[in-house]
């Protein structure tokens, strides 16, 4: 079982005191505490989200290759560089696949540009769509193939194998 953070355990502290009828009063600080806690940690958040937002901002546009150093970056900080061998590389990015269909198991059909959706739905989208294209590209790297130029002939090559209908 994982440990419990701060919070929660403020919170179990809250429902136990609760359950044995302890003064009112002392529950009611017991919850102001959590509940000072739970707002402090929805700031927090929000900070954090606005800077991820403002970091998001700066990258219009990025190359596979400013990606690819930046997973090169990520994997030597921690010491990561021993676990990304092409099988577990492969491994993690169909395991991420597979939480990419989780987001349409059941949904049925699903209209382009998804227009019922919540923003929360399609972030998590955006991440699992993320998760699949960086272990893509740091999988290609470590087999030292460069993904730009592999997909760029193998746009020419599909062109070529199906030709468009002449008008
Ligand atoms: N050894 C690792 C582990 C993670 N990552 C990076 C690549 C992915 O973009 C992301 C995957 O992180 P998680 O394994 O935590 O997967 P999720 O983000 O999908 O979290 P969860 O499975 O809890 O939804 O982190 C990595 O490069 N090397």
């Amino acid at each position: 079982m994982l440990p419990l953070s701060v919070h929660e355990r403020v919170l179990l502290i809250y429902l136990y005191a609760c359950s044995w009828q302890i003064p009112l009063p002392l529950c009611e600080s017991i919850k102001s505490l959590f509940v000072q806690r739970g707002v402090r940690n929805t700031r927090k958040e929000r900070a954090k989200g606005e800077a991820m937002e403002k970091e998001e901002a700066k990258a219009p546009d990025v190359s596979l290759k400013e990606l690819s150093n930046r997973l090169e970056e990520f994997a030597k900080e921690r010491d990561w560089e021993q676990y990304h061998s092409p099988r577990n590389l492969l491994l993690a990015m169909v395991g991420e696949v597979g939480e990419l269909a989780e987001i349409f198991m059941w949904r049925g059909e699903v209209a382009k540009s998804l227009p019922n959706w919540e923003e929360s739905e399609k972030e998590h989208l955006g991440e699992e769509l993320s998760d699949v294209l960086l272990y893509l590209i740091r999988l290609s790297d470590i087999c030292g193939i460069d993904l730009g130029d592999a997909a760029t002939k193998k746009i020419v090559k599909n062109a070529i194998k199906y030709p468009a209908k002449a008008t």
